[in-house]
């Protein structure tokens, strides 16, 4: 088993024997302790047994996940859990004075607010997946980052291909790419005649058609609106030009079956590239590509 991802949450492990210790010195603390002959050691094994389990799967999850939204909301909500486990297993051993009584009535509550944090979570790591699937089968330049992904397109959003583009152009060696801007052409018209859901599965389907005309090394994102940016990397001019190309004939071709009507409706798009030169900064290349697509779209 491979413990690399564990020391990565240090952060979550002391909130979870954090919740282990409050448990512990809630129920010893204001409790009195009972007699061993009134002890129900089939509830204690029971009690005991649900809240170690809830530990066992705090441990794999936190083993198995990297740091992010869905591992912390998985691990407070199994902790709330867990807390109201440990609360019933401990008051096995112990009875609360009428002062202290509340403690057992309110034991239960903590499960219920654990179980709404784990469905979210679980929520959460769903519309990941779907990501996750979808981009699997794509090849992209670096390490994923879910949160950075567009809700409609499943593309990274444009935050993250300038982080991407920060980190080539820091060393000279990788510091060789190019940029291509897509625009969809008359996209306001299409939403227009067919309304913007119509409009949210076109950009979807136009991402996958760039998505399959890219190489292994590529990387796609959708910049803003109905504009997407294409980081090529060890890649000239021309060649982009020629990718860019591939992925306009690719979209020029493609017969969108509307619901409503299910006509076929064919759409175009306008590009431009370029390619980063040495002094280049990310708001350089991006601006110049920006601005040249907007001549194009003039023009
Ligand atoms: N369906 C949908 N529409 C969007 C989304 N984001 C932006 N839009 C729409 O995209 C349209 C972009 O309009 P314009 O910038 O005028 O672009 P255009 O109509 O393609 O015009 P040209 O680029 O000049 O060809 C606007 O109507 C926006 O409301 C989205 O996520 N979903």
């Amino acid at each position: 088993m491979n413990f690399s991802l564990l020391a990565q949450h240090n952060h979550l492990i002391s909130i979870v024997f954090g919740v282990v210790s409050i448990a512990f010195s809630l129920s010893f603390g204001l409790g009195d302790l009972k007699a061993w002959a009134d002890i129900s050691w089939l509830d204690v094994v029971g009690e005991g047994g649900i809240a170690v389990l809830t530990l066992v799967w705090v441990f794999f999850l936190l083993v198995s996940r990297p740091p992010g939204r869905v591992t912390r909301l998985l691990t407070l909500g199994l902790s709330c859990y867990m807390f109201s486990a440990l609360l019933d297993m401990f008051d096995e051993f112990v009875h609360y004075a009428d002062a202290s009584a509340w403690l057992s009535m309110i034991e239960s509550i903590p499960a219920l607010m654990g179980m709404v944090v784990m469905t979210w979570g679980l929520y959460l790591w769903h519309q990941e997946q779907l990501i996750l699937n979808t981009q699997l089968q794509r090849r992209e330049v670096s390490l994923r980052e879910h949160d950075q992904v567009d809700f409609i397109t499943k593309l990274y959003r444009a935050d993250y291909m300038r982080g991407q583009i920060a980190n080539l152009l820091k060393s000279p060696e990788t510091a060789n790419f190019s940029i291509v801007m897509l625009d969809m052409d008359d996209f306001d018209l299409f939403n227009r005649l067919y309304g913007v859901s119509e409009g949210d599965r076109l950009l979807r389907e136009i991402s996958e058609l760039i998505l399959m005309n890219l190489r292994q090394s590529d990387l796609a994102c959708r910049y803003a609106g109905d504009r997407f940016i294409l980081l090529l990397l060890d890649t000239d001019l021309e060649l982009a030009n020629e990718i860019a190309e591939q992925i306009r004939a690719a979209v020029k071709h493609l017969a969108f079956k509307t619901k409503s009507k299910g006509n076929a409706v064919y759409h175009t798009l306008t590009f431009a590239a370029d390619i980063a030169q040495s002094g280049d900064k990310v708001d350089s290349i991006i601006g110049r590509v920006n601005r040249q697509l907007d001549l194009c779209k003039e023009g």
